[in-house]
């Protein structure tokens, strides 16, 4: 039997159990639960939360969380304590390389780099967006994030995230999302030495699946496709770390068990992952480069309707046929402010210089589109059908601007020439020849 199990469907009303006979029958808190477990309920809503947007677990498990020692303040490293390192959202488009793969032992959490946040975590709005390297598993320590739900997009290397709802295995291509609060450690899979890759983290709504409007009942992502896992536990005692973000900084706290001590659990409340390559990619089979929104896989929204906190959109292999069309993404300005990074392969609108593993941000109404070498290619290419197939970059959108970090807009790894990309799209204006 594989170590990963996984319930298919998007935020279903799961139930399931590792030890048979230790999900109470038909209630959620008796006065003794079965084989002496403690029921503890995990809220990711609130309460009164619209029944549609309710988010709730219950689980059954061999100690309550609350047994465990007074948090400290821990060293951030190189995570941001938003909001005060912040600097000033600044206008200019930015590009950067990979951040480098880490010499010494580091695990995801030592290895977390903020790139950029929004919003704020105390007030729930907006997002940070952080890069995680590795090359150590987490073993003698656990984490979890107060402040957000995490959107994990592996790059490089497979992950297994152990968390208390079950266990995950996600590779490139795959993404997989956190709720906030759950506690988890992240792991190498075999075979994996190293991994590098992108996190949002979500400070508002929880991601949930966008409307499909005219497109219909199918389309995009399905919700089949989203997997949660099944129940995992382990009753291990020893010294264990405990490790939680909350309001923009690290604190820790002692156990004297594992926390991934859930032998059942049922609710709508859970970690589940996504495999990229099942998106159901819709686009023109006419003219025109479709606006990006149609390659949306999942949307926190905010409170104001269409103006997305983020949306995580996906740019996966296709076809492209347009005709009598300028195929790669127009030149645009937008209220939206935008975070790429690339999975693998390229991206249509740069030719060069936007690598896998590298990050780009174009705040709101920061001019940007192809470079200068696509926008000649693009200009003049044979319109046949093309297959677009070595490419997967996706973007984290958002109605709030982006602030880069401090060690964002230092780092080596930062391209400071990016804006010469457009610098070669000279006049072809010939009012005589249209
Ligand atoms: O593909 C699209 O339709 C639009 C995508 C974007 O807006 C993303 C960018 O603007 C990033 C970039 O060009 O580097
Ligand atoms: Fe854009």
């Amino acid at each position: 039997m594989s170590d990963f199990e996984y319930q298919s469907g998007f935020r279903n009303q799961f139930a399931t159990e590792a030890l048979p006979g230790a999900l109470p029958e038909g209630q959620n808190a008796p006065q003794r639960c079965p084989f002496g477990l403690y029921a503890e309920q995990f809220s990711g809503s609130a309460f009164t939360a619209p029944r549609s947007h309710n988010l709730r677990s219950w689980l059954y498990r061999i100690r309550p969380s609350a047994a465990q020692s007074a948090y400290r303040p821990l060293e951030v490293g190189q995570l941001s304590t938003a909001p005060e390192s912040e600097v000033a959202a600044d206008p200019n488009q930015m590009r950067w390389d990979p951040l480098p793969m880490p010499q010494a032992a580091t695990n995801f959490i030592d290895g977390l780099f903020t790139m950029a946040t929004n919003g704020d975590a105390g007030t729930q709005i907006g997002c940070g967006i952080h890069l995680y390297t590795l090359n150590a598993d987490m073993t003698g320590s656990f984490f979890y994030d107060a402040d957000g739900e995490l959107l994990v997009v592996p790059q490089l290397g497979t992950l297994v995230l152990r968390t208390e709802q079950g266990l995950l295995k996600v590779a490139p291509g795959e993404v997989a999302v956190l709720p906030r609060g759950l506690k988890f450690q992240v792991r190498r899979a075999a075979g994996t030495d190293a991994a590098r890759g992108y996190v949002c983290e979500n400070y508002a709504s929880p991601f949930e699946l966008p409307g499909l409007g005219p497109i219909g009942a199918n389309g995009l992502a399905n919700p089949r496709d989203f997997l949660t896992p099944t129940a995992y536990y382990e009753d291990t005692q020893g010294e264990f770390e405990l490790i939680a973000k909350f309001g923009g900084k690290l604190w820790a706290a002692e156990l004297d068990h594992s926390p991934l001590d859930v032998v059942a659990w049922h609710g709508n409340y859970a970690p589940y992952k996504y495999d990229l390559a099942r998106f159901n990619t819709i686009n023109t089979v006419s003219f025109d480069h479709p606006d990006p929104s149609i390659f949306t896989v999942l949307t926190s929204p905010s409170d104001t309707a269409g103006m997305a906190n983020i949306d995580f959109v996906i740019f996966p292999p296709r076809w492209m046929v347009a005709e009598h069309t300028f195929r790669p993404p127009y030149f645009h300005r937008n209220i939206m402010s935008e975070y790429m990074g690339l999975i693998h392969g390229t991206y249509d609108a740069k030719a060069e210089g936007f690598v896998p593993g590298g990050s780009s941000l174009h705040n709101c109404m920061s001019p940007h589109g192809p470079d200068a070498n696509t926008f000649d290619k693009a200009s003049s290419e044979e319109l046949v059908p093309q297959y677009q197939g070595n490419t997967l970059a996706f973007m984290f959108e958002s109605r709030y601007v982006f602030n880069p970090t401090p060690s964002a807009l230092s780092a080596g790894f930062r391209q400071r020439d990016y804006v010469d990309v457009w610098h070669g799209l000279h006049s072809h204006f010939k009012p005589d020849a249209r």
